[in-house]
Order: structure tokens, then C-alpha cells, then sequence
């Protein structure tokens, strides 16, 4: 039988049987369902066969604990993986339905804030297509990432209802339940600690399967869901108490209720605590019990189990694994801590001190009372075996996350080369001098399935038809097409793709948002996370600018431009608000101004997630990484969107260096100061006063925002951006506005001459195919995991 035929048969056998539909009645949720469970099969016999193998070959498996899996949608992953976008695309097609219609109807699974989150989805699909046996933990929050609508420019949140719809791709394990304590208190008899929690949960796992390119493998994302042990209290049912009733299960769901929203700062909440301890508690269980039934000698563990912590949050993993071996299975502290440390292994990805997670030790305390123990000791026993350290992870009644992962790690590892460097002379420069060989450098990457076989089939299809296929799990391959990029036919093939791409993004936004613009415009696009240290800022005063500027002289030979922008503000982050509200208030003003409008737009898409940037980026002309240098830990949008051909305009920050060595500098326009100019532009005296004075068209960008042109109802509104601009300006947004300008404006100009800018493009998608996840995966695996593929 034909691929086409098996999983035509497939689909309407599980739309009769699964949801007890004919192709007659069925609606589009049924067809997404029948689509999914067919390729769910598929995916489900890769998976088995995989934990077979792992399994007889007693190979050493990879454990990434993860606060955060910013999964997306995974329909098409699992279509693309297993190559049968033609098949799929047949079958609807000969029921009348729509292939893209399909596929959208699936909720994102918004199982994180950002970078870090969708760097673990990444890092578990190349684990997958490597043949890496590994499994992803996690915690299977009910409400992922808040919805962001506008109104009035404000971002409003509305929870976010991934699971209240039919989901395809997570198998419940009941028979898979761990009971974790908090609070309680601890009790000393002899040589013998007992913990006693005074609060228990269950956790309940949900498993998913990673499928990766070809189908030959699959990896499981073990997703923990809070449980009462005693759901219902019927008693205080029988005395009328209902809610009272219900009280047990309510309270063990808040556990995993919720994704706290902030993405590079910490909350310091309780419940976020008892969230990384739940989960890390948990992995650690099912860990050992996995391991005991294999292999047994506990002193083995570091030989079969590689832990891998996704930053500090399940940091708690190295004292509670030093419980679990010491108090419960008699090992001594000394070789509890040396066999936690030979399984685990920490990644850093941030240096921004208020995102360092340090706990308050009297809440730590009294939620962990025998961790903190064994925390302490931990740091005497490391102090003992270094008597020059000076501080201690358990200064200022704290407890330092940051340095219990590093002392508790046989690896750390920063996410580009210039983040690596700079935690050695910053937040890790004492225990660097005390353990120089543990700090090594496994730069980011990205999924080139999902980042650009499936969001940008043209481009694909292109690639394919010029060098086969072979790049698609060998993304160096890519280099392939630089003979091709000499060819001007096939230059205007891939400037054709490009122009089809936009025009596929502005149809979309013309029926999703009543957003009309000119695809001939260049797409200029700045999509991440709302943060000064991102700039955004700097992006919309240079709009203004830009606006004034044309407006000085609109018969000049401008080039059009679209400003678009996505990306949410953490709830609580007043001053991120603040910037989307005044970048909408600029297009407001802006895009209905006759005399601009052919030249300059903006737009701001609501509720930008994983499916809004695989629609974005494949549209984009340019890139927007423009933050303070030093400040961004690597970045990974920057890497899909010179994958997908749109070059750079960005500082020399994070993995925006190594993209610039790849792609050649002559393809990259860079600008602004190098981290270490930015520390000694920071000690000048009113360093941001004296870059306003000497640029006027900065100087009058911030006075329209100031004098409320874009807020006439209320002038002040912007006081807050432009005080601080003007006074602190602690990311030197004014420092680095007029060269900036200046690179925007070399963007224009280069923009013009299209053969030009689609061989800068082109050469910017030849030469990033080392910033595939599978390159970062197999340094991973070489440098700290010492893992191999089965494959
Ligand atoms: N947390 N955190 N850190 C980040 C991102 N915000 O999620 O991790 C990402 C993944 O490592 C980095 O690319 C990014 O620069 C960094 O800021």
C-alpha cells in the first residue's frame, strides 16, 4: 500500500473509531485528531523500538530537567519528521480540507517564557535525530504562557487553555505517581536523618514522544502533573464543606497550574520553589527507579546517568540527590556528593543579576528543612576543599542557586562563546580560578526541521533541488549552495522565495489583523521577549526618527519599510509595558500619516509565540538583535532568521559574534559598542545627556515622545522612558543611537540594489549551518554528557 493509502486508511479509521465520526460529519478539531493519531502511530512504533534499544544496550542515558519546554505545535513536526507533508497534504486535499487550516487548529503548547524554554524543544528534537537516548523532564503546566491581546496599545493577559482542547500528543501514566513532601521538619537518631514533610503531592507523569528527521528515533518528555494523594475529603463533603471538599485536589493542582511568566528574572515566590522542587524531585525519582532496575550499583550512576540542569531552576537537584543517596540508601555524604556531581551538569543563561536565583533561607528553610543541611554542608565540604574560596553559596541568609549548580556540577557551560568568557570574569570568576577546566563553552542552535524544512518549504524546496537533501540533519551542507549564489537565475529564485513568503505574511495579516501592507516593503522585525536589555526601545525612537526624517523631506529616495514587532512583557514589568504601548501609539500615529505612509509603517502582532515567529521569519528582510552588548546570554531568533535568509542589523552581543564570523562581516551590518565599551561608557557622567545633545535627530525623537505626539490625550504618559533615557539609561540606548542610525541607514541603501542584498541573504543561509541544535547537541554529548548515538 501506498503512503498515501496507509495513511489515508489510518485517518479515517481513527476518525470512525477514535472519534466516532465519517468524513461527512467530521469537523475540522476531528480531522486535526485524525491526522494527529495517524501520525501518532507512526511516531508511537519509532518510540518503542528507540526504548527497546536504549534498553538492551545499557547505554548512558541524558536526563534535561527543564522549568520550561516552549514545545509550539507539533502536528507538522511529526508530518515533516516523518516525511509525509505530500501524503498529508493529499489526503485532506481529496476530503475538500485545507492543509495550513488543518495544522493551525492545533493550540501551541506555550510550556515556556522564551530562549530557554524553546532551546530545550530544540535540544530534545536534535537528541531524537541524532539517536541520542535521553529524556526530557518537565512540568505539565495547565495554563502555559499568558495570552497578550491590546487594547488601547496596552498588553492585556488572559490564561492561556492549551489543554481545555483535545490533545493528540501525551499519553497519561497512571502507574507512574511519586509522592513529593515539603515543609515538615527533620529528626536525628544516631548516624540516621529522617525527613518528615508535613505537605505531600503527587506527581503524575504524562508522557511525550520526541520523533526526530526520518522517524528512526524517538526520545520521551516526561511532563509531571500535581496530584492529591486524598482528592476528596467527602467528609467535610457530608458537613456541607463543597469547597472544602474539593480543597485537597485544588491545592496539589496549583503546583503545576501555572508557567510563572518572567523570562530572565526571578520570582522568589513559594510556589515557584515547590514547582522546581517538584519537578526536580520527581525526574530524580524516576531516574533512580529506571537506573535500579537496569544496572543497580549506585556507584555506577555517574557511568549511565548524565543530568543536564536547563540554568538554576532545578538546582535543588544536587542536594536532593545527596538526600536520596545518604539519608535513604546509607551512602556517606562525601561519596553521596561525589556521585551527584559526576551525573550533573549545569547551563548558565544569563549574567543579568536580578535573574541569578537566590532564595530567602528562612522560606528555603522551612519548605526544604533537610536541604538546607545539606546545603550547608555541602559549601563547608567545598570550603574544606578550598581554602582560598571566599564566598559562600550561603552568604547574606541566602541561598545562592548559581553557585550550588556550579560547585555541584562536573560541567558548566555558558551558550556562546562571548557569554562563556564573560562568566568567567564576571558572576563565576571566583570559582573559575578554583576549577578553571569546568567552565566550557556549547554555543546555542536551532531545529533546521522546524526552523526551516517545515515553516519555510519554499526556501526548502529550493535548498533541496540545489544540493539534495542531506543538509536537513547535516546542516553544513548549506555551504553547498555557495557556487549556486554566483548563479543569478538561481539568485532570483531565491529573491522569488522570499517575495512569496511576504506576500503569504502580509495576505495574513490583512485577514487576521486588517493589516495592509506592501510586500515590496523591507520587512524589518524585531520578535522576542520585552526587555531594555533587548532594546526595543532603541528600535522605536529610531522609527521616530526615521519618521521625522521623511517627514522633513518626503520627496527624497526613501526605502519603504515595515516595522513589525512581537513579543510579550512579563505582567509585572511595568516599564517593557510601557515600550508596547508607546511602539502602538507610534503606528497608530504613524501608519495614518499620508505623507509617510508609502515609506514607513509599523506594525505589532498580539501574542507572538512559536507559530507566529515560523510565520514571521521566513518573511523577514532584516534582523533586529540589537541589545546592549554583553547582556544577551546568546539569542537563538537570530540564528532562525539568518537560517531563513534575513541579515542581521545588531551588536556585537551573545551568538550575534559567531554569526558574524560565519556569515562574513561584509553580510552582517553591525553597530554600537563592544561589551567592554559598555563598561566604560557606563562610568562616563551623564553619559546618555551628552549622546542626546550630540544627536539632533535623537534629541527631537525624544522630545515628540515627551511632548506627547503620541499620546495627546495625555502628554506625561512616556515621562517614565524618557526620564530614564535621558538620565540613567542604563542600557545605553542613547550611546548607541547615532550608530545605529547610521547602520539602518547603510540597510537602506544596500536594500536598494536587490541582486545584492539577495546574495547578502543567500550567503547568510549558506553559512549558518553551524548553528544547527544538532551541532550544539553533539558537543554536549563530547564535552560534558559523554553520551552516544544508537543510531
Ligand atoms: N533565561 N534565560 N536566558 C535566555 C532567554 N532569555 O531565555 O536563554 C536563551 C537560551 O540560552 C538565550 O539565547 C538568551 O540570550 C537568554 O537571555
Amino acid at each position: 500500500m501506498s503512503p498515501t493509502a496507509s495513511l489515508r486508511e489510518s485517518i479515517i479509521q481513527h476518525l470512525r473509531y477514535s472519534f466516532g465520526k465519517d468524513p461527512e460529519h467530521a469537523i475540522l478539531e476531528d480531522w486535526r485528531m485524525a491526522l494527529s493519531y495517524a501520525v501518532r502511530d507512526r511516531i508511537t512504533d519509532a518510540w518503542i523500538g528507540a526504548t527497546g534499544k536504549t534498553y538492551d544496550s545499557g547505554a548512558k542515558r541524558v536526563y534535561y530537567l527543564s522549568m520550561e519546554f516552549l514545545i509550539g505545535r507539533l502536528l507538522e513536526d511529526g508530518i515533516v519528521n516523518l516525511e509525509l507533508v505530500d501524503e498529508a497534504k493529499a489526503v485532506l486535499e481529496e476530503f475538500g480540507k485545507d492543509y495550513g487550516t488543518v495544522l493551525s487548529d492545533e493550540p501551541d503548547a506555550a510550556l515556556g517564557n522564551g530562549g530557554l524554554g524553546r532551546l530545550a524543544a530544540c535540544f530534545l528534537e536534535s537528541l531524537s535525530t541524532i539517536g541520542c537516548p535521553a529524556h526530557g523532564y518537565g512540568i505539565r503546566y495547565e495554563h502555559g504562557l499568558f495570552r497578550q491581546s491590546f487594547v488601547d496599545g496596552r498588553q492585556v493577559e488572559q490564561p492561556e487553555h492549551w489543554l481545555e482542547q483535545r490533545h493528540a500528543w501525551e499519553f497519561e501514566r497512571p502507574e507512574v505517581r511519586y509522592r513529593i513532601g515539603f515543609g515538615g521538619h527533620v529528626d536525628r537518631r544516631g548516624e540516621t536523618v529522617r525527613w518528615y514533610p508535613a505537605e505531600v503531592v503527587e506527581a503524575e507523569a504524562f508522557d511525550t514522544p520526541v520523533i526526530g528527521w526520518k522517524g528512526r528515533w524517538a526520545n520521551t518528555l516526561r511532563l509531571w502533573s500535581g496530584r492529591a494523594i486524598h482528592p476528596f475529603d467527602l467528609d467535610r463533603f457530608n458537613h456541607g464543606d463543597f469547597a472544602g471538599a474539593a480543597q485537597p485536589e485544588a491545592l496539589a493542582r496549583t503546583i503545576s497550574r501555572v508557567l510563572y511568566p518572567d523570562d530572565t528574572t526571578e520570582q522568589g515566590k513559594e510556589l515557584r520553589l515547590k514547582q522546581e522542587y517538584f519537578l526536580t524531585a520527581a525526574a530524580l525519582r524516576d531516574i533512580l527507579r529506571r537506573f535500579n532496575n537496569q544496572f543497580g550499583d549506585l556507584r555506577k550512576l555517574p557511568a549511565k546517568v548524565a543530568i543536564q540542569l536547563n540554568d538554576t531552576h532545578p538546582a535543588i537537584a544536587g542536594p536532593e540527590l545527596i538526600r536520596v543517596l545518604h539519608d535513604e540508601r546509607g551512602l556517606s555524604f562525601e561519596e553521596s556528593m561525589e556521585i551527584a556531581r559526576g551525573c550533573l551538569s549545569y547551563t548558565n543563561h544569563t549574567l543579568l543579576p536580578e535573574a541569578l536565583e537566590t532564595w530567602d533561607e528562612t522560606l528555603f528553610g522551612r519548605l526544604l528543612p533537610r536541604h538546607i543541611e545539606l546545603i550547608d554542608q555541602i559549601d563547608s565540604t567545598h570550603a574544606k576543599q578550598n581554602p582560598s574560596r571566599m564566598n559562600s553559596m550561603r552568604a547574606d541568609h541566602q541561598v545562592k542557586m548559581g553557585q550550588l549548580s556550579f560547585v555541584m556540577a562536573h560541567h558548566v557551560n555558558g551558550v556562546s562563546a562571548l557569554h562563556t568568557e564573560l562568566m568567567k570574569t564576571t558572576v563565576f570568576e571566583e570559582l573559575h580560578t578554583l576549577h578553571p577546566d569546568r567552565i566550557v563553552n556549547e554555543t546555542n542552535g536551532v531545529t533546521p526541521r522546524r526552523w526551516l524544512l517545515a515553516c519555510n518549504p519554499r526556501l526548502a524546496g529550493l535548498i533541496t533541488e540545489s544540493i539534495g537533501e542531506g543538509w536537513v540533519d547535516d546542516l553544513e551542507q548549506l555551504k553547498g549552495l555557495e557556487p549556486f549564489i554566483e548563479d543569478t537565475g538561481w539568485l532570483d529564485r531565491y529573491a522569488q522565495v522570499k517575495r512569496d513568503n511576504k506576500a503569504e505574511l502580509s495576505n495574513w495579516m490583512g485577514t487576521t489583523h486588517g493589516l495592509h501592507v506592501d510586500p515590496e516593503m523591507l520587512f524589518d522585525v524585531q520578535i522576542k521577549r520585552l526587555h531594555e536589555y533587548k532594546r526595543q526601545h532603541l528600535n522605536i525612537l529610531e522609527t521616530i526618527a526615521h519618521w521625522a526624517e521623511i517627514r522633513d523631506n518626503p520627496t527624497a529616495d526613501w526605502t519603504p519599510r515595515l516595522k513589525l514587532f512581537g513579543g510579550k512583557a512579563a505582567p509585572g514589568y511595568f516599564f517593557a509595558k510601557d515600550i508596547i504601548r508607546l511602539i502602538n501609539d507610534a503606528a497608530a500615529v504613524i501608519n495614518a500619516d499620508p505623507v509617510t505612509a508609502p515609506y514607513l509603517k509599523i506594525a505589532f502582532l498580539p501574542n507572538y509565540n512559536v507559530s507566529l515567529a515560523e510565520r514571521m521569519i521566513p518573511a523577514a528582510d532584516l534582523s533586529e538583535q540589537i541589545s546592549t552588548a554583553g547582556k544577551e546570554a546568546s539569542g537563538t531568533g537570530n540564528m532562525k532568521f539568518a537560517l531563513n535568509g534575513a541579515p542581521t542589523v545588531g551588536t556585537l552581543d551573545g551568538a550575534n559574534v559567531e554569526i558574524r564570523e560565519h556569515v562574513g562581516a561584509e553580510n552582517f551590518f553591525l553597530f554600537g559598542m563592544t561589551a567592554e565599551e559598555v563598561m566604560e561608557r557606563r562610568k562616563v557622567e551623564g553619559h546618555a545627556w551628552k549622546a542626546v545633545q550630540a544627536d539632533p535627530r535623537l534629541k527631537r525623537a525624544l522630545d515628540l515622545i515627551r511632548d506627547g505626539r503620541f499620546s495627546p490625550g495625555e502628554p506625561e504618559r512616556y515621562h517614565g522612558i524618557t526620564a530614564n533615557l535621558e538620565g540613567a539609561d542604563y542600557f545605553l540606548v542613547c550611546s548607541d543611537f547615532t550608530d545605529y542610525w547610521r547602520a539602518q541607514r547603510e540597510v537602506d541603501t544596500a536594500f536598494k540594489d536587490t541582486r545584492a542584498w539577495a546574495k547578502m541573504a543567500a550567503l547568510n543561509t549558506a553559512r549558518s549551518g553551524w548553528f544547527s541544535s544538532d551541532r550544539t547537541i553533539r558537543g554536549y554529548m563530547a564535552d560534558i554528557w559523554g553520551a552516544q548515538s544508537l543510531l
